[in-house]
């Protein structure tokens, strides 16, 4: 799959946002290395601090599903410029994706902004830092 048609899953992910407080949609699409694609979007609750980002929501449900390699993220919403990750997701990507998986931050008028999971967090806190 290309970036172009992982992006439009993006999109279609991003119509199902439930975003009745912020209104912000954001979808996202990630693509693991057997060739498969995992869309997610914003779910919002009223006890705002249980609302979830696109980007977890399409990771956690690849994770469940038993899937640990991955290709590619593409994350799209109505922005100015490509949209920016919040500092959770940078963290929750930096743990279940590669380092090397790409990563494609866009919105709708279709700026594409290319990096990489690595890219995003660099210095992250992780599994090797709990122990000595
Ligand atoms: O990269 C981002 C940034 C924000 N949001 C969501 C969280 C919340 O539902 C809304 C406003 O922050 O957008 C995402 O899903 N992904
Ligand atoms: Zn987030």
């Amino acid at each position: 799959m290309n970036q172009e048609a992982l992006i439009n899953e993006a999109k279609q992910a991003r119509e199902r946002a439930y975003v009745p407080y912020s209104t912000f949609k954001v979808g996202a699409a990630l693509l693991s290395k057997d060739g498969k694609v995992y869309g997610g979007c914003n779910i919002e609750n009223a006890a705002y601090s249980m609302c979830n980002c696109a980007e977890r929501t399409a990771i956690f449900k690849a994770v469940s599903e038993g899937v640990t390699e991955f290709d590619a993220l593409a994350v799209v919403a109505d922005t100015e410029g490509p949209v920016s990750p919040c500092g959770a997701c940078r963290q929750v990507m930096s743990e279940l994706l590669q380092p090397e998986t790409i990563v494609y931050l866009t919105n709708l008028r279709g700026d594409i902004s290319q990096t990489s999971v690595g890219e995003l967090l660099p210095g992250a806190f992780s599994k090797g830092d709990l122990h000595d």
